[in-house]
C-alpha cells in the first residue's frame, strides 16, 4: 500500500527592519527586527515509511542530502521523539538561497510541523520552536507562525500586526552569505534598543544594508530601481530587495516594468503564515 501524501506550503518572510545592538561572547548578534510572512514559497510533500528512513528526494545544488535542514529538521526531530516512523520527502523548490527570505529555515520549519502533524507527535509549539532554534535563528518564526518583533538572535518572539501590503521582491542573482556579513568589521553594530512596542514609525531601516550594498553591486542596483517607486529595503542579510505596495495592480505594474532586467515577483505581505492557514484546515 502507497501513503497518503501531504503537501504543506513553505513560505518566505521579510524583516522590515532590522536593527543590531551587539555582539554576544558566543560571536552571535543580538537583534531586533520585524518579520512578516509573504503568501509565497515552496511546497514540501511528505509520505510517512514505516522503516525509520528519512528521504529528501529532491537534489539541492551545493547542498549534500544530509546537511539539507529539511533532512536536519527530520532527524533531529525522530532522534528526540523516538519516533520508529521515516519520511519520504519531496520538495518543489521556488524561493532563492542565500536571499534572505529565509527559505531554508522555513523548509526546517515545514518539516517540523509536518512531521508532528504525521507521526501524531503531539509536541506544542515552544517544543518544536526550541528545537527549531538549534538549527537557526530564523527556525522559530516559522514554527510560531505569526508576524513578529523578535529579539536576542531573533528567538524572543512578540506577535505584531503590521500593514499587510502588497511586494514587490527583486531578487538579486547573488547568493549573500549570513556568516560574511555579521563579521565584517564595517558592520554597525551598536544601534540603541528600541523599548516602546509597537516599534514607532521611522525606526524602518537594516543595519546590514550599507556592508551589502558595498559589497555586492548588484543590490545597489536593485535597491536604485526599486528606490524609484517606493522605499526599496533590504530582507535580513540580502540579497533580496523589497518595496510595499498597496494594492496588487500597482506591485504588478512597477514589477513589469522592473523584471524586464531583473529577476523577481510580487506577492502579499501576511501576518499569519500560508502554512499554519493550511494546518489548521486539517484540524
Ligand atoms: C540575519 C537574519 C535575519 O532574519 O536573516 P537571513 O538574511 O540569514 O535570512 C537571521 O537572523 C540569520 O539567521 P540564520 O540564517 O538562521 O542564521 P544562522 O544560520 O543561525 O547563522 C549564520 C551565521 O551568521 C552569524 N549570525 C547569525 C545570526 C545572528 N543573530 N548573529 C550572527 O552573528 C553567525 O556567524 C552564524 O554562524
Ligand atoms: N532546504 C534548504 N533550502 C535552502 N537552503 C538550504 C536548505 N538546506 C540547507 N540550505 C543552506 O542554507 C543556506 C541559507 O539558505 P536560505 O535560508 O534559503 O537563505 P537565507 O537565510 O539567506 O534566507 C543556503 O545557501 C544553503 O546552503
Amino acid at each position: 500500500m502507497t501513503a497518503e501524501k501531504l503537501t504543506l506550503p513553505s513560505p518566505a518572510k521579510l524583516n522590515l527592519m532590522l536593527h543590531i545592538l551587539g555582539r554576544r561572547e558566543d560571536g552571535y548578534h543580538e537583534l531586533q527586527t520585524l518579520f512578516q510572512f509573504l503568501d509565497y514559497g515552496d511546497e514540501l510533500t511528505f509520505a510517512v515509511r514505516d522503516d525509520g528512513v528519512i528521504q529528501l528526494h529532491t537534489e539541492f545544488e551545493g547542498v549534500p542530502h544530509d546537511n539539507n535542514l529539511i533532512v536536519r529538521a527530520a532527524k533531529k526531530l525522530q532522534e528526540q521523539s523516538g519516533s520508529s516512523l521515516g519520511i519520504d520527502i519531496w520538495i518543489d523548490k521556488i524561493l532563492p538561497m542565500g536571499g534572505g527570505i529565509g527559505g531554508g529555515s522555513s523548509n526546517a520549519a515545514t518539516t517540523l510541523l509536518g512531521l508532528n502533524h504525521l507521526w501524531q507527535l503531539g509536541w506544542d509549539p515552544d517544543r518544536l520552536a526550541a528545537l527549531g532554534l538549534t538549527l537557526g535563528a530564523d527556525v522559530p518564526v516559522f514554527v510560531r507562525g505569526h508576524a513578529a518583533f523578535a529579539e536576542g538572535v531573533g528567538e524572543k518572539l512578540t506577535p505584531v500586526e503590521p500593514e499587510e501590503p502588497w511586494y514587490v521582491v527583486l531578487v538579486p542573482q547573488v547568493s549573500v552569505s549570513t556568516a560574511e556579513i555579521f563579521s565584517d568589521p564595517l558592520l554597525t553594530r551598536n544601534s540603541p534598543p528600541i523599548k516602546v512596542r509597537p516599534v514607532p514609525k521611522g525606526n524602518s531601516r537594516n543595519d546590514c544594508l550599507p556592508v551589502v550594498a558595498r559589497r555586492y553591486p548588484e543590490v545597489r542596483n536593485a535597491l536604485n530601481l526599486l528606490g524609484k517607486f517606493t522605499e526599496a529595503k533590504l530582507t535580513g542579510t540580502g540579497s533580496c530587495v523589497f518595496g510595499g505596495f498597496p494594492s496588487k495592480a500597482e506591485a504588478d505594474k512597477v514589477s513589469a516594468l522592473l523584471t524586464e532586467t531583473l529577476t523577481g515577483f510580487v506577492a502579499k505581505g501576511s501576518n499569519v503564515s500560508m502554512l499554519h492557514r493550511k494546518l489548521q484546515s486539517l484540524l
